[in-house]
């Protein structure tokens, strides 16, 4: 059945037709999203949601998306999407960082403008006749001191539009490195330096905890007297409130706002004072750039669901749909050596180690780990899956590790996962060979070569003669066919193992018969998702 994808906010149409050439099943309703009650209603419908900003994707929401896999998020900001609940529940959250970046840019330089020839204001009282010439007096961009706060994608665009309009920019971003910060031509300085020189500050930082209030009654008034406060970022990066006294007071000479604390803004401090320009969450409203969003988040949404291909999660690692492709058996591999660690350790884990050698070390490890990892919990808990699984070991406090090397010599590349639990250590490697298939090739340090099935015995013994004897016997007395036997031994310790590919899963009758020849130190029925 073809995947199911809603689209609760105003996009693009163009999303609707790539989601349907790709052959996915889509339900355009552009007004859902603000309702909330027949989102919860519908959500458990659906495979993927498309969404802009006006859908709220609450923890309530993804509790009852009983199907959804994706949220794929038309534009940049996902202050909307409860990611961590997503996270816990598997699914993937991906926006479109770049899509509407120019456009956002070009709005800040508008409000710039704006701001600084009072130009909405202007424009109204000459629509209502009044030819008041000089009631506006503004000033010049040239020469004054542009501060930018969060000189990532939008903000680096508006500080190269800055820099052509002659002006000085410096920013403060504790995560610009002094190169980028040459190679953009601007000055980086430390947030108290900026409040200070600035003429105008314009915000381009994620509302995050850290930057909640950014701009506090505090900050302002280390501003600059007759500073002009731009901010298309998100609303709650500047206190409002603060921010109206100053302009009342004269302090601050105007602001230029598109984003508001509480949205769609209906009564905010900053409405009505004279010099403050204010639009309605409008940075991204292009049409260059929604159809850019659109087209972006529809293909991201229909690649994931239909090819497994990654881009820009936020709670994922990336996998390209050339990468899934060759991938695809490493990660198959990952996923059993983790499920068979799983399905063998009944303690609490306390480390997992995972080793990369050769063609495996050159891979995608972020996603092979949490392959490994997903494996692993899939022996507990059915619900888990690449994207919780490494959430849900961060929870429970266990640690992850991973080493690359190239070393091999019989393969080109393998696999070995250690799991610590506080009584023991247990190891598995596996590789991928030329046929594509996943083998395991090494159980606690002794080589086999084991093709994976759906089901499987593993047995340990004292390295003897008539164990090959005595599995055949009584698999074949309880009507189990196998169709794949490995064996290994350590000559250090005088261990053998055995690892039985079977038609059927073993019945509890073999188990007890086997377990009761006294032979066997281990016998453990396995399940394998092939
Ligand atoms: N008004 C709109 O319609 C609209 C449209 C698109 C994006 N946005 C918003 O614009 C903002 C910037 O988006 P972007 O795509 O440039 O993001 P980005 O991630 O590319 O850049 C953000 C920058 O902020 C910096 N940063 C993070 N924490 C900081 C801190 N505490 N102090 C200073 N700098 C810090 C980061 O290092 C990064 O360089 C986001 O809030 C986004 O939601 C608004
Ligand atoms: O984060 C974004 O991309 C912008 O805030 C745009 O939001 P919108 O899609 O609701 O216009």
């Amino acid at each position: 059945m073809a995947p199911r994808v809603l689209i609760s906010d105003k996009l693009s149409e163009a999303a609707v037709q790539i989601f349907r050439d790709r052959g996915i099943d889509v339900d355009f309703q552009p007004d859902l999203g603000k309702d909330k009650d027949k989102l919860l209603e519908v959500i458990g419908q659906y495979d993927g949601l498309a969404i802009r900003s006006a859908t709220k994707a609450t923890e309530k929401v993804i509790a009852a998306a009983t199907n959804l896999k994706v949220i794929g998020r038309a534009g940049i900001g996902v202050d909307n999407v409860d990611i961590p609940a997503a996270s816990k529940k598997g699914i993937i959250v991906m926006n479109t960082p770049f899509g509407n970046m120019i456009t956002t840019a070009e709005h800040a330089v508008a409000m710039m403008f704006a701001v600084a020839r009072q130009i909405p204001e202007a424009s109204a009282s000459t629509h209502a006749g009044k030819w008041e010439k000089s009631r506006f007096m503004g000033v010049e961009l040239t020469g004054k001191t542009l501060g930018v706060i969060g000189a990532g994608n939008i903000g680096s665009i508006v500080c190269a539009r800055a820099l052509g309009l002659k002006m000085k920019v410096v920013a403060y971003d504790p995560f610009l490195s002094e190169e980028r910060a040459t190679e953009i031509g601007v000055e980086k300085v430390e947030l108290e330096d900026l409040l200070k020189r600035a003429d105008f500050i314009t915000l381009h930082v994620p509302f995050t905890e850290h930057t909640r209030n950014i701009l506090s009654r505090e900050n302002l008034g280390k501003t600059k007297k007759g500073v002009r406060i731009i901010n298309c970022a998100r609303g709650g990066l500047v206190d409002e409130a603060a921010l109206a006294d100053m302009l009342k007071s004269g302090h601050i000479a105007g602001a230029a706002f598109d984003v508001f604390a509480e949205e769609p803004a209906k009564d905010n401090p900053l409405f009505n004072l004279p010099n403050v320009v204010c639009t309605p969450h409008l940075g991204a409203a292009t049409t260059e750039a929604q159809e850019n969003v659109a087209l972006q988040v529809a293909e991201q949404m229909s690649d994931y669901l239909l090819t497994g291909a990654v881009q820009n999660a936020l709670n994922m690692p990336s996998v390209t749909a050339e990468e899934a492709k060759i991938m695809g058996p490493w990660i198959k591999l990952s996923g059993h050596l983790g499920n068979f660690i799983g399905q063998m350790t009944d303690e609490p884990i306390t480390a997992i180690n995972i080793l990369f050698d050769g063609e495996a070390s050159e891979m995608n490890l972020s996603a092979l780990t949490s392959s490994v990892v997903a494996g692993i919990m899939k022996a507990t808990s059915q619900d888990v899956n690449m994207v919780s699984a490494p959430v849900i070991a961060k929870e429970r406090g266990i640690r992850i590790s991973t080493t690359k090397q190239d070393q091999s010599g019989a393969f080109e590349g393998y696999i070995k996962v250690t799991v610590v639990t506080p009584k023991r250590e247990r190891s598995i490697a596996g590789t991928v060979f030329s046929d594509g298939k996943p083998r395991f090739i090494q159980i606690k340090g002794i080589n086999i070569d084991a093709e994976i099935g759906a089901h499987m015995v593993y047995t340990t013994n004292k390295d003897q003669p008539g164990i090959i004897g005595t599995l055949g016997t009584t698999l074949g007395r309880n009507g189990v066919n196998i169709a794949n036997f490995t064996l290994g031994r350590s000559a250090a310790t005088g261990e053998a193992i055995a690892l039985l590919y079977i038609d059927e899963a073993l019945p509890a009758e073999a188990i007890e018969e086997l377990t009761g020849t006294g032979l066997f130190g281990q016998v453990k029925p396995l399940s394998f998702d092939i």
